[in-house]
């Protein structure tokens, strides 16, 4: 059975300028679905990913997220995003940080402390809490991100290359603890250029200079192409090597 859709987007495209950067996109992400959006840098993935989430805004087209029309304000509690640039306060501590956002999503009491230190610990940061962001390294950085991104427990989440320098093992528990997000109903969106990452995505929408050229599960789309690797399907379907 085809699970219910979360996200639909319908002919979406973006320009700035004259520059038309995505190209009449169509595409549906079903619920507790992992999204991978796979393509070469500059293909459109952020900006894409951003009007989901509802951070920009579609040039025409519509943009959809369990139901609602995006960009909504009153549903972006619905939904958990972590950008290429980590939108961080870097004078404030980690635990000062994760306070912000949890008053900025509303959670308190008990509650706050204890999913506080589960996202921390989640992301190997558990000894940090109390450090301030300044000091912490590039990829201490992204983790706490992503940490912020899974506070307050979205139904939706999207991530923009979560695991760019992030070493190999915490990567993998990052990608298990996305699975298992998934299992329990979470939506998500991931962008990626990493090709083992995009094959434990459920489905992958192939990205190229702003156009979708493939959609489907990973095995569908080397099966489809007589291709032994995502790489040589995305090269099939004409996309430049990512
Ligand atoms: N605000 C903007 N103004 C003008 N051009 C933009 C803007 N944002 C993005 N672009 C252009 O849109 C295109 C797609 O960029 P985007 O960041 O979405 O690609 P990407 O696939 O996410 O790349 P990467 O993998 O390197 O992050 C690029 O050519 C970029 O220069």
């Amino acid at each position: 059975m085809q699970s219910a859709t979360c996200i639909r987007l319908d002919q979406v495209c973006r320009t700035f300028g004259s520059k038309e950067v995505i190209k009449e996109i169509s595409l549906q992400v079903g619920r507790s679905d992992i999204f991978g959006l796979l393509g070469p840098s500059g293909s459109g993935k952020t900006t894409l990913v951003k009007m989901i989430a509802g951070i920009d805004e579609a040039t025409s087209g519509d943009v959809y997220v369990l139901g609602e029309r995006m960009p909504k304000l009153s549903h972006m509690q619905q939904i958990g995003y972590m950008g290429q640039s980590d939108a961080l306060y870097a004078e404030l501590t980690a635990q000062e940080n994760l306070e912000f956002f949890c008053a900025l999503y509303g959670l308190g009491g008990a509650d706050k402390k204890r999913r506080m230190q589960e996202v921390m610990e989640l992301v190997n940061l558990g000894a940090h809490m109390k450090q301030q962001v300044a000091r912490y390294s590039g990829g201490m950085k992204r983790r706490l991100s992503l940490a912020v991104a899974l506070l307050h427990q979205p139904p939706v989440l999207i991530l923009d290359e979560p695991t760019v320098g992030i070493d190999p093992v915490l990567r993998q528990s990052i990608w298990s603890e996305l699975e298992q997000l998934s299992r329990s109903g979470t939506t998500i969106v991931v962008t990626t250029h990493v090709m083992d990452e995009a094959e434990r995505c459920g489905q992958l929408g192939m990205i190229r200079d702003g156009t979708l050229i493939a959609a489907g599960t990973p095995e569908a789309l080397k099966k489809d192409t007589g291709s032994a690797t995502l790489e040589q399907a995305f090269l099939h379907f004409g996309g430049a090597a990512s």
